[in-house]
């Protein structure tokens, strides 16, 4: 064997390499029920449809008239989770697109000064869209929405996860939280601790051309 092969284990039969052990599969990890059995790609030319409340009677209706765009789940505090979720799980579509078409009296703005005023069933809690009124906010024209809400198929699928670091904020053990990155990648959905890079440059590109640093 050459001085190289023997430095680097380069020596083929004669390497007795201990088996490599299997990656630690995370599936038993509990993320969102929407995201923890897979999800399935976007289906082509769909255009929308309707979101529901929980409410048993008089339920609140919102109409979405496309496709959603940025799909993720998001572990802040103030997004909509679904009973025992850790995790939201929340895209965007322009506001345009979003119509309430029934039981709009109980709708509530659930905190006012929050950049995202989500409007929620006052009944069952459900928020139904997160609308932003801030016209220089990067994302102004832009409402948040919960695809699951829908029984149609065929939404933007999740892309990443945000906020992932947010929720040890609401009392999950911090010790666990290899096994929560770890099932996020496993999903595909790479964990960031605030959004993903392309958003977050997003929205550093429309401050810098607010305040004059980039060219506007
Ligand atoms: N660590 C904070 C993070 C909150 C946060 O910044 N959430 C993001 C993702 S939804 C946001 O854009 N919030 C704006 C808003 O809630 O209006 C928490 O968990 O409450
Ligand atoms: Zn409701
Ligand atoms: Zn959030």
């Amino acid at each position: 064997m050459g001085l190289l092969a023997s430095i680097f284990g380069g020596g083929g039969a004669t390497t007795t390499e201990a088996p490599r052990p299997p990656a630690p599969s995370y599936s038993g990890v509990k993320i969102h029920p929407s995201v923890d059995n897979g999800f399935p790609p976007a289906t082509a030319g769909f255009s929308g449809g309707t979101l529901t409340c929980k409410c048993a009677t008089n339920p609140v209706k919102v109409k979405i008239g496309a496709q959603t765009a940025h799909n993720h789940v998001c572990g802040c505090s103030k997004c909509w989770k679904p009973a025992g979720a850790i995790f939201a799980q929340i895209a965007v579509v322009g506001k345009d697109q979003v119509q309430v078409t029934e039981n709009a009296d109980k709708l509530m703005i659930v905190d006012e000064s929050a950049t995202i005023q989500r409007h929620a069933c006052k009944e069952c809690g459900v928020h139904m869209y997160g609308r932003i009124e801030n016209t220089g906010h990067p994302f102004y024209g832009l409402d948040f929405v919960h695809t699951e809400l829908s029984s149609e198929s065929g939404w933007s699928p999740p892309e990443f996860a945000a906020f992932v670091s947010s929720i040890i904020e609401q009392g999950f053990d911090p010790s666990k939280m290899d096994g929560i990155r770890g099932r996020l990648r496993e999903l595909g959905l790479e964990p960031y601790d605030c959004l993903s890079p392309p958003l977050m440059d997003a929205i550093a590109t429309h401050i810098a051309k607010q305040s004059g640093k980039l060219p506007a």
